[in-house]
C-alpha cells in the first residue's frame, strides 16, 4: 500500500550515512513516519522526522538473528528493483509510477506531493531513486524538471520511454455530453488538445493525472472528467469513456531515474551522458562547444537551454543579455575516451560544466 510524502514532512536534518565504513558500522538512519488513513486506497505520510542514528553498539536483539548480506543480496535487488523504493510525483496510478515499475519491476513506489519532495526523499534517505518526467513527444521539455536537475545534487543512473496513452475517466453511469469540466496534469492536458477543443470542456489543471482521477471519483463528480491512465481507471472505480484521446498515437514521455550515487558507466551496451554547462557571451561560442561532439563523431540526442535566473548579464552598452544555462544528451558512455576527451575539450572554454550521469539508454519503447 503505497504512502503520500508531503511538504512539511521531509526533515532536512538527515545526513546521509558514510558508505566507506563497514557494513556492521553503518548507521542506520529511522525514521519515524506517521501513517494516517484516507478513504481511497491510500495511506499518507503525514510527519516524517529523522529521530535516531543507530551504531552497531545498539543493535537489537532481532537484528542478531538476522543472516548478514551477501553480494548476491545485493546485485539481485538492483536487477529486478526488489528491496528499492523509488519516490514519484503523483499518486497511484500517475504514468511516473509506471516508468518506476518498468525500471525496477519490484519496486516500492512512495508517492510525493511534488517532484522537489520525490528529490528530496533520496536526498535524505527516505528513497532510493526518484523518476523524473523530463520530456515528452508532444508537449516538449518539461522545463522546471530541468531546473531541479541542477538544484539537486543527485545522479541520473537510468532512464525510461513510455508510451503514454491517455483515456477519459468519468464516474459509473456519466456519458461525454455531460462533461463541463475537465481534470489533468497541464502536460496530458496539452497532450490531448484536439480531443478536449472539440468536446468544448473547461480545462482545470491539477498535480498529477491520477490525482485528477482520484479527486472525480472522490468527490462523485458528474459534469467533470479526467485525462489520466487506464490503470488509475481502476484503482478509483471510474468508466472509460473514450481510450487513446492524446493527439498523436505516438506520445512518447521520457523519464529518468535518480539516485544520490552515480553508476559506473560501462561499455557493454549503449550509455547516453547528460551534461549541463555555460559559455561566456560572444558570437559562435555555442556553435564552438557543439563542434567538441561533432569533430569527435558524437550523436547529441537533445539540448535544451534553460536561463540562469540569477544572472541577468549588462554588457559594455549596458544592455541586458542572459547567461543561460545549456542541457546536452549525447550517445557515449563516460566509460569512452571519446567522450572523456569531448568534455575535457569544452571544459576548456565553458565557464560551468556538471555531468549529471552517464547511464544505459532505453531502447524498449513499452
Ligand atoms: O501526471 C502523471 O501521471 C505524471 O506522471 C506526470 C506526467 C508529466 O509530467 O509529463 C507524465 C507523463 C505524461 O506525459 C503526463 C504527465
Amino acid at each position: 500500500m503505497a504512502a503520500k510524502l508531503q511538504g512539511a514532512s521531509i526533515s532536512s536534518s538527515c545526513h546521509p550515512p558514510s558508505t566507506k565504513n563497514s557494513l556492521c558500522k553503518i548507521k542506520v538512519i529511522t525514521t519515524r513516519i506517521s501513517i494516517q488513513r484516507t478513504n481511497q486506497a491510500h495511506r499518507r505520510i503525514s510527519k516524517i522526522t529523522c529521530c535516531s542514528e543507530i551504531g552497531a553498539a545498539s543493535t537489537n536483539s532481532r537484528s542478531q538473528n538476522k543472516r548478514p548480506l551477501t553480494t548476491t543480496d545485493l546485485t539481485g535487488s538492483f536487477k529486478d528493483g526488489s528491496g528499492i523504493r523509488v519516490a514519484y510525483q503523483g499518486v497511484s496510478g500517475a504514468y511516473s509510477e509506471s516508468a518506476a515499475e518498468k525500471a525496477y519491476p519490484n519496486c516500492e513506489t512512495v508517492p510525493c506531493e511534488q517532484f522537489d519532495i520525490a528529490f528530496q526523499a533520496v536526498e535524505n534517505w527516505i528513497a532510493d531513486r526518484a523518476v523524473l518526467p523530463i520530456e515528452n513527444s508532444l508537449g516538449g521539455s518539461i522545463h522546471r524538471n530541468y531546473d531541479l536537475l541542477l538544484r539537486h545534487r543527485l545522479h541520473i543512473v537510468g532512464e525510461v520511454q513510455l508510451s503514454v496513452r491517455h483515456c477519459l475517466l468519468a464516474n459509473h453511469d456519466v456519458k461525454i455530453e455531460d462533461l463541463k469540466r475537465v481534470l489533468s496534469h497541464p502536460q496530458a492536458l496539452a497532450q490531448c488538445e484536439h480531443t478536449l477543443t472539440r468536446l468544448k470542456v473547461v480545462r482545470e489543471a491539477v498535480d498529477d493525472t491520477a490525482g485528477a482521477a482520484q479527486f472525480v471519483a472522490q468527490h462523485k463528480l458528474r459534469d467533470t472528467g479526467a485525462v489520466a491512465s487506464v490503470g488509475a481507471a481502476r484503482i478509483y472505480d471510474l468508466t472509460v469513456l473514450a481510450q487513446d484521446i492524446q493527439d498523436d498515437s505516438d506520445n512518447i514521455t521520457r523519464f529518468l531515474m535518480l539516485a544520490r550515487d552515480p553508476i559506473i558507466p560501462g561499455t557493454d551496451r549503449p550509455f547516453k551522458t547528460s551534461i549541463v554547462f555555460s559559455l561566456d557571451e560572444g558570437p559562435g561560442m555555442l556553435y564552438k562547444a557543439l563542434a567538441v561532439f561533432s569533430m569527435r563523431d558524437i550523436n547529441l540526442t537533445k539540448m535544451e537551454s534553460r536561463p540562469q535566473r540569477k544572472r541577468p548579464l549588462v554588457n559594455n552598452d549596458g544592455l541586458k543579455h542572459f547567461d543561460y544555462l545549456f542541457y546536452c544528451d549525447f550517445e557515449a558512455s563516460m566509460a569512452d575516451y571519446n567522450a572523456q576527451n569531448a568534455l575535457k575539450h569544452l571544459k576548456e572554454f565553458a565557464t560551468f560544466l556538471r555531468v549529471l550521469g552517464s547511464y544505459p539508454m532505453d531502447i524498449n519503447l513499452v
